[in-house]
């Protein structure tokens, strides 16, 4: 029998991988990872995401390895290369996890043009396509959405890893995954993601240390001063383990945090549905009219974003955001609302201009959450508030008493109270190192609320 391809793309886990057991199931199975840079439509990993592609891959071939199996890793064209270890091999069958954003059609195409590509679902709680209403059609808004995938829960139980991966008879050639240079060297900026572990045993950990308080997550999730939300979608992204897993783990519960938790994972499946009918979600307004909309654009403007990547805008909570970002590679849910929303609407910077960023810097970089968040709060996506809704960074600071999230990533502030924090914003209380704000609160807002009016005419 010749070895299947099983070609691996988002989905970096023995553990629930349908594609992986239906691979096994026709006989040896050639486990194969591409990086793929060149390919013209497909959109480069980010610098943060390719650390943690490395430890991933790196976890997944030991885990291989343990089962008689190892990881192939090659570079280049994904299409060239999977047809190139294919004839190497003798295979003519390709097993994969069906993915979504758009540059995998056209090598999916490719592939199937000469190889028989078999995909399989695996990586969401139901395939987007499949969550229609009573007459056949997809929903764009979250609410109707929701309530109709719910009706398709509980998902089907997850698989277990298998204990053996028959290997096939000679291993095509592998890169040595050092050699991809993938991690950060001169400087090394990721000195401050050593509380993540990458791969599936840090994805069952993260998931683990998170269940016992997963009762208090709706009360304790905007809180970024605290830590209760689970962290772990790096891990999904990179589908170390499969939503399904998760929301079985959480069982038959029915407390608010569940239940809360679970209308999260619903968003990140909603975002996969958003770009499943648009796939230029990511590029694009999701209202066209914002097509006209007046983003500032100028030297002011890019300094002011530069300002805003690097943490110095003079909001301390839009800083500590950004700051977090950067040292750690990640940022919580409620401070990237108010960083994306004062690039957005203080600093009127089209929201694409952030998304590249977040793309670049996010351990979680995912086109189809990353996109639908920043045109939800930019007001241009399909199921978005509208535009004239403006954060106040102030505000949100005090309701979700941020001040030891604003201490621990803003040095400059370390040693004010959370009062002098909100001061500090407004420049009552003076601190020589940290800069002024870019903009004043009520300036902005009249500012946005301008452009929004001339877009309406
Ligand atoms: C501007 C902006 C950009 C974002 N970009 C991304 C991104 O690139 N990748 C990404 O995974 N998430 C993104 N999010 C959503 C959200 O911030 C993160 O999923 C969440 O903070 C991850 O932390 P956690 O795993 O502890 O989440 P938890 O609160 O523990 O939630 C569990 C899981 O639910 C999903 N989830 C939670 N909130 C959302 C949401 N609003 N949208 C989609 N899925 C959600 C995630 O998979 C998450 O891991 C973005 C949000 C905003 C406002």
């Amino acid at each position: 029998m010749p070895p299947a391809i099983l070609w691996l793309r988002q989905d970096l886990r023995t553990t629930d991988h349908p594609a992986l057991l239906a691979a096994i199931a026709e006989g040896p199975v050639i486990p194969l990872y591409i990086l793929d840079d060149e390919s013209p439509e497909t959109r480069a990993i980010g610098g943060a995401q390719r650390w943690w592609l490395h430890h991933s891959l790196a976890a997944l071939d030991a885990s291989l390895r343990k089962r008689g199996s190892r990881l192939v890793l090659r570079r280049g064209a994904v299409a060239e290369i999977v047809e190139s270890v294919a004839a190497e091999a003798g295979s003519t069958r390709v097993h994969a996890t069906r993915c979504y954003e758009p540059w995998w059609r056209h090598c999916e195409e490719a592939i199937d043009a000469r190889l028989e590509l078999r995909l399989h679902d695996g990586n969401y709680l139901a395939p987007p396509e499949s969550i229609t209403n009573a007459q056949g059609a997809r929903y764009r808004v979250f609410t109707p959405w929701y309530r109709a995938l719910l009706e398709r829960m509980p998902p089907a139980l997850p698989h277990a890893a298998p204990d053996h991966i028959p290997p096939p008879r000679a291993w095509p050639a592998s890169d040595n995954l050092a050699d991809w240079g993938l991690t950060p060297t001169s400087p090394d900026w990721s000195s401050g993601f050593g509380e993540w572990h990458p791969g599936e045993k840090g994805a069952w950990r993260a998931l683990r240390d998170w269940l016992p308080v997963a009762g208090d997550y709706k009360a304790r999730r905007d809180y970024p001063s605290l830590t209760a939300t689970s962290r772990l979608s790096p891990h999904l992204h990179f589908g170390e383990i499969s939503p399904r897993s998760i929301w079985h783990a959480l069982g038959e519960r029915d407390d608010a945090g569940a239940e809360t938790y679970r209308s999260e994972l619903g968003w990140r499946e909603h975002g996969i549905n958003l770009l499943d009918q648009m796939p230029d979600y990511g590029d694009r307004n999701g209202r066209p009219t914002f097509d006209e909309f007046g983003w500032r654009s100028s030297p002011e403007a890019d300094r002011d974003f530069t300002a805003w990547t690097r943490g110095r805008t003079g909001y301390p909570i839009v800083d500590a955001g950004m700051r977090e970002l950067w040292n750690r590679g990640w940022m919580h849910n409620r401070v990237r609302m108010v960083t994306a929303s004062f690039l957005v609407k203080h600093l009127l910077i089209d929201w694409r201009r952030g998304e590249r960023w977040f793309w670049d810097t996010l351990l979680d970089a995912d086109l189809a959450s990353n996109a639908m968040n920043w045109q939800y709060v930019a007001g241009t996506g399909v199921d978005a508030p509208v535009f004239s809704r403006i954060m106040s960074p102030l505000l949100q600071s005090e309701r979700f008493a941020m001040g030891d999230y604003v201490r621990t990533y803003v040095p400059e502030l370390a040693h004010l109270s959370d009062a002098e924090i909100v001061a500090a914003h407004g420049q009552d209380v003076r601190v020589p190192e940290y800069p002024p704000p870019l903009v004043g609160h009520e300036a902005a807002r009249a500012r946005a609320l301008a452009a929004w009016e001339a877009l309406r005419g």
